[in-house]
This record gives structure tokens, sequence and C-alpha cells, in this order.
């Protein structure tokens, strides 16, 4: 079911001004054909419009997906999606046994503030904080421009397979003070991340235009390191079609989505502690 939204708007503005070069297929671990990787990051992979659409959760629990509800004018740009409770220490533990931790994930897109934003809810919660990618740099002593050019996207992806599975099983914060995970912009491909993601925490979306992800990507100074270009396409090209072929994987994997444009971060972070400390859905 799809998410009630306010200013959002991901692909505004981008229908059918960039096509792909070249249209691969999506595996179903979110990297494209062996076959077609070249060693050079930059060379190495076009876009798939047609990407496979996993559709785990409505699989698994059709009976908990609900309508999606825009709350009140603090919150204007936050729709819910339709988990039946969040992990904010009021969770519905009949509905959702195994979720025992007090975890706000962060997903979204390159550029959306996941790090900053992820830090800030941390500090101000007084809880701990995880970015994904750091920790993958961690356990590679490599920096991800390295790992993706020394051996690839798909070990990459494993390794973050992996540090995400690791981060879920601890039982870790509390409801005052919760786990801050940021996950990395492409953690949603895989369909089993998406399910650790569901059933380990409360997960945020943050969104921002095209335009404004280009705009902080290519003026962010960590972007060298840690943003290698994931298609052969221009900047402008390659997050107008990535965003395409991941909007329904963020939806599907989100609770909350959270407009970023025109906010600072310290906005975005009060807008998610408001919602994280009212317990539940504001609008039931
Ligand atoms: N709300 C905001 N307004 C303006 N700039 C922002 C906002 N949020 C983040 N930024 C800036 O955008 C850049 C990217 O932010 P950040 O690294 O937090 O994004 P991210 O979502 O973690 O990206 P990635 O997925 O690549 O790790 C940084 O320079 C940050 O200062
Ligand atoms: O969007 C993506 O696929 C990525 C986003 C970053 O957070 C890093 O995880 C890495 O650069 C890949
Ligand atoms: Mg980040």
């Amino acid at each position: 079911m799809k998410p009630v939204e306010k200013n959002f708007a991901w692909n505004r503005g981008f229908p059918s001004v960039f096509r792909p070069r070249k249209v691969q297929t999506m595996a179903s671990d979110g990297c494209y054909p062996e076959s077609d990787r070249r060693p050079n990051p930059r060379s190495r992979r076009s876009v798939s419009h047609g990407g496979t659409v996993h559709r785990r959760r409505t699989e698994r629990w059709p009976a908990t997906r609900r309508p999606v509800e825009t709350i009140g004018s603090a919150l204007a740009a936050v729709s819910f999606v339709s988990r039946p409770k969040h992990s904010s220490g009021k969770r519905n533990r009949e509905q959702q046994p195994s979720m025992t931790s007090h975890r706000i994930y962060l997903i979204g897109y390159r550029g959306t503030g996941k790090t900053t934003v992820g830090k800030m809810i941390a500090e101000q919660t007084g809880g701990t904080f995880v970015d994904l990618d750091a920790e993958i740099e961690r356990i590679s002593n490599q920096t991800i421009q390295e790992i993706f050019r020394d051996s690839g996207e798909a070990v990459f992806r494993d390794r973050e397979t992996e540090c995400l599975t690791t981060v879920a099983a601890d039982q870790v914060g509390t409801a005052d003070a919760p786990q801050v995970v940021s996950l990395g912009g492409g953690v949603i491909l895989r369909p089993q991340n998406r399910v650790v993601i569901e059933e380990t925490g409360w997960c945020v979306c943050l969104t921002a235009a095209a335009k404004t992800l280009v705009d902080r990507i290519s003026q962010d100074r960590t972007t060298s390191d840690k943003r290698p270009a994931l298609t052969d396409l221009s900047p402008e090209q390659e997050v107008a079609h990535l965003l395409s072929e991941r909007d329904p994987l963020y939806r599907e994997a989100a609770d909350v989505l959270i407009s970023t444009d025109g906010k600072t971060p310290q906005a975005v972070a009060e807008e998610i502690i408001h919602c994280w400390q009212s317990g539940d859905d504001p609008a039931n």
C-alpha cells in the first residue's frame, strides 16, 4: 500500500528526459549481473527502470498493512506507512513478537542526511549512533570507494549485509535513548536486508528532490571517499534513475517518510524525535 505523501518529490521533473543508456535487470541481491560488470566502477553499470520489486511485507503480513495518514501542521511533511507499531517501547509485541530492540533505522538515498541527522538524534536523546557505511569501512580497512574499486559492488553489498546483521543482533538502546543506525543508500536493495530492518527497528526514510540530492552530494567533501559512481550516467541522470528504481523499495521498508527539502538537519532530527517519543502513529 502506498504511503500518502507531502513534500515528497523524488522523481519530480525527471520523467522521460533522462533515459538509461542501457537497461539491465537488477538481480534479487540488488546487484546487476556479474557478466555486465566491468572493472571501472564508473563504467560498470547502467541502470534499470525494471528492477525487481519484492513484495515481501504484503505477502508476509497482509493484515498489518493499513492506509497511511498524514498528520498535523507541525509534522506536515511526515507520512506514516502501514506498520502497526514502532519500537519506541510501545510496540505491539503480540503482532511482532521478535521486536525487542529500541532502534531507529534511517534509510534514504545518498545525501538525504542520514548520517548527519542520525548523529543529532543520538546526541539529543542520549542514545547511541552507528553509521553502517563507517562500519563497513572499519571492517574492510578501506574507504567505500576503494572497496568498489578493488573488489566490486557485490563484495560491498555482502559486507553491508554482514554489518547490518551484526548491528541488528544487538539488543541495545532504551525507549528514551534508542540506538540510531544510519544505513547506506542502497541497503534496501536486498530483500534479506529489508527483512532485518523490518524485524529489528523502526524505520524512517529521509527524502529530498533529485536536484537537492545532486547539489548536496556534489558539495559534500566525503563524496570522493564514500560515494563511488553507481552507473556510467551523469550525476543528475544517475540520481534520477536510481531514485525511480529504489523508490518502491524505500517505501516498502519505511514506517515513516520525511521530506528534508528546505529543512535544516536539526529540524529533521526534531521531527523524528517527536515521532519516536510520541510512541505510536500520531494520527491514531
Ligand atoms: N537537511 C539538510 N539540509 C542541507 N544540507 C544537508 C541536510 N542534510 C544533510 N545535508 C548535507 O548533505 C550532505 C550529505 O549528508 P549525509 O552524509 O548526512 O547524507 P547521507 O544520507 O548519510 O548520505 P550517504 O547515503 O551517502 O551516506 C552533507 O554535506 C550534509 O551536511
Ligand atoms: O546508494 C548507494 O548505493 C550507496 C550509498 C552510500 O551510503 C554507500 O553505502 C555506498 O556509496 C552505496
Ligand atoms: Mg551516510
